[in-house]
């Protein structure tokens, strides 16, 4: 797929000023470093979200379906029942559920919390050996200057691939070492194994899914099979204008499913019946997602929700967003059982690279972003 026609058609990301042109002065690409000392009060206008997208202040709580797997994963065909029904009930409305007694170690979970930490109070030159490339998405980056030119998150990232193939087992660490140098070792081991305990889940929860949709167990368990997947670090330095400004913008997750875990912070919001309701945080819970290939996969039948997290001008907050995301070569195509004449296909063919490279080269990703992809798709058929 030629995706160099899009730039025209869309709101184009802002390419940063060509080095030595005088814009590179003024227009300085903003960058913030969690270690320099807390004293800026006046935001920088990059940083300061349009009226209509401020936050809100006291948003209601979402009471959101919590998903107790213990039953499914020792066998329990009632448990597997109850379990999918409450997935179903929560994906036609909103997208968001919980999941407890998931399995996995809560000593893993604080162990990529703590190296999280380490990593984000590094010197800004120490965190830049990883820095983003333009137009790709691994590495780390500091709140986008050089992708967007305004409404900019405020937010560090540092985000790495995992492949679930047998043959991968070293992908994390290896990726971490060759950027940060071997003193990462460690670091890459417990995200290699939090990333395989997310594969793991994602494929229980896609069985579940499979069942709520009808079309059995195995259907999207194996669609997502040596899964090609995205882990991303979060980091949310305080700010002193919480009020003005957003540490991730709404939008709905590109990719397939999202299990995130919020540090006790708090601050991820999600958009229900015309309201940004608050997802009260839960060291014991995961919070799950349906993302737009999902939703495409669903043939529209489960929603990808909007969503965004607000700072505050106390506490640094982080979370851990695991993006399930298919293998390379897996056409998103929904199974036959969920089109018919009553409900016709919503939603080209397509592969989640060319879904991918459509938000990190030419579209930012929003609450349109399948909807805009889906419209450049059926223009681009050649
Ligand atoms: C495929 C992706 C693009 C973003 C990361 C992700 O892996 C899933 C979520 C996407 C994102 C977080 C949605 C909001 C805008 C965005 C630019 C961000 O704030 O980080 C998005 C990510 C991206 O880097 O494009
Ligand atoms: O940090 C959060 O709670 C949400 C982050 C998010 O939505 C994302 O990274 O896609
Ligand atoms: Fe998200």
């Amino acid at each position: 797929m030629d995706v160099g026609c899009i730039t025209n058609n869309l709101p184009s990301i802002a390419h940063p000023p060509k080095h030595g042109t005088k814009e590179d002065k003024e227009d300085e690409p903003l960058v913030f470093d969690a270690s320099l000392p807390r004293h800026e009060h006046n935001l920088p206008k990059q940083f300061i979200w349009p009226d209509e997208e401020k936050p809100c202040l006291n948003p209601p709580e979402l009471v959101v379906p919590l998903v107790d797997l213990r039953g499914f994963l020792s066998g329990d065909p009632v448990a597997a029942m109850e379990a999918s029904g409450l997935m179903s009930e929560a994906c036609r409305k909103h997208g968001f559920f919980l999941v407890v007694n998931h399995g996995i170690d809560s000593r893993l979970i604080s162990h990529a919390h703590r190296f999280m930490d380490d990593f984000f109070e590094l010197p800004l030159s120490q965190k830049q050996r990883a820095q983003r490339k333009k137009g790709e998405h691994c590495g780390y980056a500091s709140s986008f200057p050089g992708r967007f030119s305004s409404k900019l998150p405020w937010k560090e990232t540092l985000s790495f691939q995992f492949s679930a193939d047998k043959h991968s087992k070293n992908l994390v660490k290896d990726y971490l070492c060759e950027k940060m140098g071997h003193e990462f070792e460690q670091f890459g081991m417990v995200y290699q194994e939090y990333c395989e305990a997310m594969s793991n889940l994602s494929l229980v929860i896609m069985e579940l899914l499979g069942m709520s949709l009808g079309v059995g167990r195995t259907c999207f368990r194996e669609f997502f099979d040596n899964n090609n997947s995205i882990m991303r670090l979060n980091y949310y330095p305080p700010c002193q204008k919480p009020d003005l400004t957003l540490g991730t913008g709404p939008h709905c997750d590109p990719t397939s499913l999202t299990i995130l875990h919020q540090d006790k912070v708090g601050g991820l919001q999600v958009y229900v019946d015309n309201e940004w309701h608050s997802i009260t945080p839960n060291f014991n819970a995961f919070v799950v997602n349906i993302g737009d290939t999902f939703m495409a996969l669903s043939n529209g039948r489960y929603k990808s929700c909007l969503h965004r997290a607000v700072v505050n001008n106390q506490k640094t907050r982080k979370s851990l967003a695991f993006f399930l995301c298919p293998r390379d070569d897996k056409v998103v195509t929904p199974p036959s059982e969920l089109v018919d004449h009553v409900s016709p296909r919503i939603y080209p063919d397509f592969t989640w690279p060319m879904f991918l490279e459509f938000t990190q080269k030419h579209y930012r990703a929003d609450m349109n972003t399948l909807d805009q992809f889906t419209n450049w798709v059926q223009r681009n058929k050649s």
